[in-house]
């Protein structure tokens, strides 16, 4: 047995026979010219269609979250703008559609790495509908995770939602991944499915002859080995039961809800049973556009996404964008360090007009919803920052306002600014970035970026006693808050609501069921007082046990 280590993500051990997902398939070659480029091109719509028919076909099989991965990645696959991409580069290039297939989605993928952060993440998937049309023109199986004959530990370089979205738990020991980090889909999926799972295990792909593994979620641990290990599954989670109404066991409501970006996300937010939506990444509306969406435009866009949610709270956050998510409309110029740059709301100050659009739209889809629509800002440092978004908000008419907290200054600072606003919702994504100076994104810091670091639970813990003091609501909407394990640290640490990918929320939901307040508030006394995040999610456990 040899021991590899990488982060944690989702809590647990279990050991078992090893099942590896292929790798994506070898870059298809520029040559030969196809003999006649337009009969050349006209193979990739049907070949886009069959991939899109089959995802489709697994789509009508399930419910929920996986539904919406599944259609939202068929969806994808029949883009007009990567076929008709791909078309042209096989009768302009002459190159053969396999190899054109590849080169249109991978400027797709490079623009959505460019855009950074949360839309980086995609790029996986525009990465994963390219290998299956190759496959489909190419004649040959598409990657992906092969059958499953017995339980066993799936190990891959990295998961795609349209990969694991009808996975069948039952058979899945663990996750272990080469790449990925803490916000990365096999973290979000492992903790919906309550198994534990490992990211960023350098060198795990080079083990060779890796027949078995053990697996350990919580020390980020994975023994790996040349023998048949038996199946064991020791301190597995579970999902458990949830009622839909998020509280802790005697009563204290945490409200589970949803963090979207699109009106599939909503859907499969309703289908779990989120309580509302707590984090609306907006960006989405503006991606891939020359120009800013005119406001009736943005209005429609905003009113698909909130109207399933009547009658419950939806935070919607005005525009994440900057040098790091550039759109060109800003006219923003390259920045030599854009993550620390004119970024969220800071945007904003230069172009307040944009701002002004966007909440118009938003007072607008709101009327035409029965949703409960709060307003939020990203990206602010400081009370002025928080002080100047809450009056536009109020100006434009809006009832409520509110900031993330994902600054280490807005944390530091959070009584005064929660003073200023209506309510705050931590990013624990960017917050991480920040207080460890680690690129959230970069594979070799994802040990800094595990939002088990005591040090980030201290800032969080800051931010949860100013809004007990204040009486204002303290949210968490990075993935922070899909971790069962750590929602009742959070829910302890004085945060009252956690807003999650749809996948998470009945995981969550029931981990908060299953004790009182007062142990969760002992669970976060322990975590906040442990030297190393496998300290404190061990610690957690204990108090939990
Ligand atoms: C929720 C967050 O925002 P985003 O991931 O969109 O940057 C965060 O930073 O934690
Ligand atoms: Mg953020």
């Amino acid at each position: 047995m040899s021991r590899l280590t990488g982060v944690g993500v989702s809590s647990g051990r279990a050991s078992g026979p090893v099942v590896r997902v292929a790798d994506s398939l070898p870059e298809p070659p520029v040559t030969p010219a196809p003999a006649d480029p337009t009969a050349e091109a006209a193979r990739i719509r049907p070949a886009a269609d069959a991939v899109a028919d089959r995802l489709f076909q697994r789509a009508g099989r399930v419910e929920g979250d996986a539904k919406a991965v599944l259609e939202t990645t068929a969806a994808m696959a029949i883009d007009p703008a990567l076929i008709s991409q791909a078309e042209q580069l096989v009768t302009g290039r002459s190159l053969p559609a396999p190899r054109a297939v590849h080169e249109a989605a991978n400027g797709f993928a490079d623009a959505l790495r460019e855009a950074g952060d949360y839309l980086a993440e995609r790029a996986r998937d525009v990465q994963d509908v390219r290998d299956r049309i190759i496959a489909e023109l190419s004649g040959v199986t598409p990657p992906g995770i092969p059958e499953f004959e017995r339980p066993s530990v799936l190990i891959a370089r990295d998961l795609a939602p349209a990969d694991t979205a009808d996975l069948d738990p039952d058979l899945v020991l663990a996750l272990v991944t080469e790449e990925g980090g803490p916000t990365s889909h096999t973290a979000i999926l492992a903790r919906a499915l309550g198994i534990p799972a490992v990211v960023a295990v350098r060198g795990l792909l080079a083990v060779p002859d890796l027949v078995g593994a053990v697996v350990d979620g919580d020390r980020g641990s994975v023994e790996t080995s040349g023998q048949a290990v038996a199946v064991q599954v020791a301190e597995r989670a579970g999902v458990g039961e949830w009622n839909g109404v998020g509280a802790t066991a005697d009563g204290v409501p945490v409200k589970v809800v949803a963090n979207v970006g699109s009106a599939a996300d909503a859907r499969a937010a309703v289908a779990a049973d989120a309580q509302g939506v707590g984090l609306f990444r907006t960006e989405f509306c503006y991606l891939g556009a020359d120009d800013e969406p005119a406001i009736e435009t943005q209005r429609t866009a905003y009113h698909e996404v909130i109207a399933p949610f009547a009658g419950k709270p939806v935070i919607v956050r005005t525009l994440d964008a900057g040098a790091d998510k550039p759109l060109p409309f800003l006219g923003m110029g390259v920045e030599p360090n854009p993550a620390l740059g004119v970024r969220g709301l800071r945007v904003a100050f230069d172009r307040p007009d944009v701002l002004e659009r966007q909440l118009e739209a938003i007072v607008g889809a709101t009327a035409d919803s029965a949703a409960e629509v709060s307003v939020m800002a990203p990206m602010v440092a400081t009370v002025d920052e928080a002080a100047w978004f809450a009056d536009r908000v109020r100006a434009a008419g809006l009832p409520r306002a509110g900031v993330m907290i994902e600054v280490p200054a807005a944390a530091l600072s959070a009584a005064e600014i929660l003073d200023a606003v209506d309510f705050v919702s931590i990013g624990t994504n960017d917050l991480a970035q920040y207080v460890f100076a680690a690129d959230r994104m970069a594979g070799a810091l994802a040990q800094l970026n595990d939002p088990w670091q005591p040090a980030l639970l201290r800032l969080i813990a800051k931010v949860g006693d100013a809004g007990r003091e204040l009486d204002k609501p303290v949210g968490v909407c990075g993935e922070a808050a899909s971790d069962p394990l750590l929602a009742g640290v959070l829910a302890g640490l004085g945060v009252t609501s956690l807003s999650m990918a749809a996948g998470a929320v009945p995981a969550v939901g029931a981990a908060l069921a299953k004790h009182p307040f007062a142990t969760f508030r002992q669970a976060a006394d322990a975590a906040l007082s442990a030297p190393t995040p496998s300290r404190a999610r061990e610690a957690v456990r204990a108090a939990l046990d």
